[in-house]
């Protein structure tokens, strides 16, 4: 995929400086971290896949897609075959992860609740290696139905969470509708309450850190389809598993994910139609277009 006319302003360059960074001559996959995805239950595995691919194709170095279930659903990932694949109770055991992605299809039955107070558990025994780890989706709603889970998020050293309005809502214990008519006090609130960063996705994203609030302007409604909360969460991983502030890898990767459906939009001349499942291409050629390359 390319397209001439993409260009990433110098403003939102210089927004996201070391996401558009040129990568080092002398790099190795070890330069750019691994990312371990655990969720995926039976009958969702695409959304752990979904976001696994986003991750492969924002560069992190490895990526680790772990199902909770009790074998792999599949040998490798037809179309996919970089992507390591384990279930999500191996993978939480590994040492060797930069940034953790929980919670795309991950399920809200008991047994999910109990995996993740483990995964939980471990976050807050690892506290001193400040590995970030970005709740999403059956996560956030497994925390608004266990008050313990919520406790042990909040100790999380370096936690990132990523609601749609239906999610803040449960997590606030408010209505839907509330949410929507404050989204700036929703998003706060919920960065205040885990002591980390919140994301409020939707229309104009909005980003929160406890500081500040950065509102995002690009996407484009052809992104509300399934599964590309899915794909934003593995953007966002990918880029914390390389390194990148979480309070900048966090706004990059909702901007990038916006910028990624506006391209498709011009592409493919509308909206409508856009796939999950396209946007990790698409958000590649983004931040390839950003890259200033020194000619030697
Ligand atoms: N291929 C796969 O494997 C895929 C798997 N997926 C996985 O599925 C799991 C469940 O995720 P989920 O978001 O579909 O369920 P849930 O949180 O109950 O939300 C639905 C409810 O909330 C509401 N609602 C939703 N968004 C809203 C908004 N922006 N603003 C306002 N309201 C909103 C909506 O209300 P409605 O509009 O329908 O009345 C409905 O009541 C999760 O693990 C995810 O990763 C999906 O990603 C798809 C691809
Ligand atoms: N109208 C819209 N304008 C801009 N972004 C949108 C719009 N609708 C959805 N999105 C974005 O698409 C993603 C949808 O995520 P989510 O609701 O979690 O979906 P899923 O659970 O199916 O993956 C979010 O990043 C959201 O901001």
């Amino acid at each position: 995929m390319s397209n001439p006319n993409l260009q990433v302003s110098a403003e939102v360059r210089a927004l996201f400086p070391d996401v558009f960074k040129a990568r080092p001559v002398d790099s190795h996959k070890g330069t750019f971290g691994s990312l371990g995805v655990i969720g995926g239950a039976s009958g969702m595995s695409g959304a752990a896949v979904l976001a696994g691919t986003a991750a492969a194709y924002m560069g992190a170095g490895k990526v680790w897609v772990g199902f909770n279930q009790d074998s792999l659903p599949m040998p490798i990932i037809p179309g996919q075959p970089e992507i390591l694949l384990a279930t999500a109770k191996e993978l939480m055991q590994r040492k060797d992860i930069d940034a953790w992605v929980i919670g795309c299809g991950f399920g809200l039955s008991d047994s999910s609740a109990e995996l993740l107070r483990r995964i939980l558990l471990l976050g807050i025994e690892r506290a001193e290696h400040n590995v970030p780890m970005l709740l999403d989706a059956d996560a956030l709603t497994l925390l608004s139905l266990h008050e313990d889970l919520a406790a042990l998020a909040r100790q999380c050293p370096s936690i990132i969470i990523t609601p749609h309005a239906a999610e803040a809502a449960r997590l606030l214990h408010v209505s839907t509708e509330l949410v929507a008519a404050d989204r700036k006090t929703a998003v706060s609130a919920l960065s205040d309450q885990y002591g980390g960063i919140a994301v409020l996705k939707g229309y104009q994203t909005l980003v929160a850190d406890g500081a500040a609030v950065y509102q995002n302007n690009s996407g484009n409604p052809g992104l509300s389809t399934g599964g590309s909360g899915d794909v934003l969460s593995g953007i966002i991983g990918a880029l914390l598993a390389q390194g990148i502030s979480a309070w900048q890898a966090t706004r990059a990767g909702v901007w990038l994910h916006g910028a990624a459906a506006d391209y498709l939009r011009d592409l493919h001349g509308g909206e409508i139609g856009m796939l999950a499942g396209e946007l990790p291409v698409a958000a590649r050629a983004v931040r390839n277009a950003g890259v200033i390359r020194v000619k030697g």
